[in-house]
């Protein structure tokens, strides 16, 4: 992997009854990490991470980086310190043993995904082919199964994967993205704005089946900001109109919502984040960031 590059699996989970979910990043290259800013050298393995939080009544925090020795890895799975996600060909299964931060609280628990289809391919972000991105199976089937908190669910979830060879800020300023569990199949818009002043707006339909059709780009919707932290949170729907159902996560540079929006003529659900690159890389942001990540060298 090159220099500053890295790549990341991302799972996100709601509940069949609205009350709970989760979403789970593993990173090679911990994109966010202000570790991996500074270090000279940008080897991706030296910055491993895997990323959980918990929605709901018991909301979690875990974010711990490690170096290349906790780092053990083949074709079908990846392990990170005591967390690992393996694949069997029809299901992935996440096992977590994290702390939080700066409380040591402990998370521990299995998140089982069973992909209904696995799209055709991925997609290039950036205009230099740099970043690229794989919504790989945007329906899926999950079982989560925690011991630390107590808490067993079922309900749909999403995974993707992305991957690049160099700094995302580096060819990036900001982004928005959302996705939506459908009747039959699902809806992912990606909406990115790059450093050279270009944009591009994916708007992804696809069926149960994982084929993909296209569809009218919805019309650009305002949502309020998020409380806290003002993060900006533009999004689009079928009549430019959306609500925030819920705020997931509010952080300086990056915020996660559950939305009420339209899109394809369906009422939806859609999990969205908004990115700031820029708010990344402000040096009190990079100060404030090791609370809550911090760095274990096993
Ligand atoms: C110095 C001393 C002792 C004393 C000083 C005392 C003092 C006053 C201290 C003050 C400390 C303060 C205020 C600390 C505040 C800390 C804060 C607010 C930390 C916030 C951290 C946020 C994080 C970590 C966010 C991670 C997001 C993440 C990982 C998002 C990942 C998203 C991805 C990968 C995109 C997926 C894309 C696709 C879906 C397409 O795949």
């Amino acid at each position: 992997m090159a220099r500053g590059g890295y790549v990341w699996w991302y799972v996100d989970a709601l509940s069949e009854d609205g009350r709970h979910g989760l979403t789970v990043i593993a990173f090679i290259g911990s994109v966010f990490s202000p570790y991996y800013v500074q270090n000279a050298k940008q080897d991706p393995f030296n910055h491993c991470a895997v990323n959980v939080v918990l929605y709901g009544a018991d909301k979690r925090f875990t974010m711990t980086e490690r170096n290349a020795r906790s780092l053990t890895r083949d074709a079908t799975s990846i392990a990170i310190g005591p967390s690992s996600l393996d694949w069997d060909g029809s299901v992935l299964t996440i096992r977590l043993d994290e702390r939080g931060a700066p409380i040591p609280r402990a998370l521990r628990g299995t998140v089982r995904v069973r992909p209904k289809a696995i799209t055709a391919q991925p997609f290039t972000l950036d205009a230099h082919g740099l970043h690229r991105w794989w919504p790989m199976a945007p329906s899926c089937e999950v079982e989560a199964a925690f011991t630390a908190p107590d808490l067993t669910w079922r309900g749909s979830g999403y995974l993707d994967t992305n991957d690049g060879d160099g700094r995302l800020e580096d060819s990036f300023s900001d982004w928005t993205w959302c996705r939506a569990t459908m009747k039959r199949g699902s809806a992912i818009l990606y909406d990115v704005n790059r450093k050279d002043g270009s944009s591009q707006n994916l708007t992804l339909r696809f069926d149960a089946d994982g084929s993909r059709r296209d569809i009218r780009p919805p019309l650009a919707a305002d949502l309020p900001k998020t409380r806290f932290w003002k993060m900006p949170r533009p999004t689009r729907s079928d009549d430019g109109r959306a609500s925030v159902v819920e705020t997931f996560e509010d952080t300086p540079f990056y915020a996660r919502s559950l939305l009420a929006s339209t899109l394809d003529g369906e009422a939806v659900r859609p999990v969205h984040e908004s990115l700031s690159l820029g708010r990344f890389r402000n040096p009190a942001v990079q100060f404030m960031l090791p609370f809550r990540m911090p760095r274990r060298i096993g």
